[in-house]
């Protein structure tokens, strides 16, 4: 629930959803249906007023502050619409902040290997200035990768993309759960980037209205979006 009295919003109601292990899910529903609201609770980004959250078995609600800092910067990655990378930072320096801000000392192995698994290994020493837009999305990718969180969490990666660098984001985050046994939560409004996951949840008005499993087709998503479209 956000504010209160007459402005009060139910964001999310009675919503229950889990993201197994190894599995790319995608969240979709029209504009305020509560896409956003539902991964900041589940990243531990905000805190829900009822209910419950767990990551890799640890209940958020009893954390304090500090801890839940710490279990979201340790076990959990996030990728924005922007990528939000330091301007005047190095590919691999911006990849290597998360280890940074954890207090660890970066091994260039770590930051190689996040690099490589978006396959940016030979622009380690470049600027964001420097990147295409989709190279710069893969970048923050890796920094969503080096700390190997339990779960990555990406909204609306690809929504400032062309068509060929989100397909290439796309297709990345795909391999990332197939070939490494990555945990991929995403929200979308784009039915292609949607038929890349293995299930699509389909919200409106805060509650969990549908579900469609794989194997999925981009047609076969908007169909499943324009029918509820038509049954609101
Ligand atoms: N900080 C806030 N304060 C008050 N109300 C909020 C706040 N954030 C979101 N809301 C409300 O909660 C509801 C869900 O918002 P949310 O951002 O989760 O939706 P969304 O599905 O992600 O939308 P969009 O696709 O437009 O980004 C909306 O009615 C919105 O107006």
């Amino acid at each position: 629930m956000y504010g209160t009295g007459e402005r009060a919003v139910v964001a999310l109601d009675g919503l229950t959803a889990d993201f197994a292990n190894g599995t790319f899910t995608a969240v979709m529903g029209p504009s305020g249906s509560g896409k956003s609201t539902l991964l900041h609770c589940a990243a531990g980004l905000e805190r829900p007023d009822g209910g419950q959250v767990l990551i890799d078995g640890t209940d958020l609600g009893p954390l304090s502050e500090r801890r839940l800092t710490v279990l979201r910067r340790e076990r959990v990655g996030f990728v924005f619409q922007a990528a939000n990378l330091i301007a005047s930072l190095t590919a691999e320096q911006n990849v290597a902040l998360p280890l940074r801000l954890s207090r660890r000392r970066p091994a260039p192995a770590d930051i190689t290997a996040a690099l490589s698994e978006v396959g940016l290994a030979g622009r380690a020493g470049h600027l964001p200035a420097e990147l295409s837009g989709g190279e710069r999305q893969r970048v923050a990718l890796a920094r969503a990768l080096v700390t190997r969180p339990a779960v990555v969490f990406a909204d609306e990666p690809t929504g400032a993309l062309d068509s060929a660098a989100s397909r290439q984001v796309l297709a990345l985050l795909r391999g990332l759960v197939d070939r490494h046994g990555h945990t991929v939560v995403m929200v979308t409004h784009d039915p292609l980037a949607a038929g890349h996951a293995d299930r699509v949840l389909f919200l409106a008005d805060g509650a969990l209205v549908d579900e469609l499993a794989g194997p999925l087709s981009a047609e076969g998503v908007a169909g499943r979006m324009a029918r509820l479209e038509v049954a609101r």
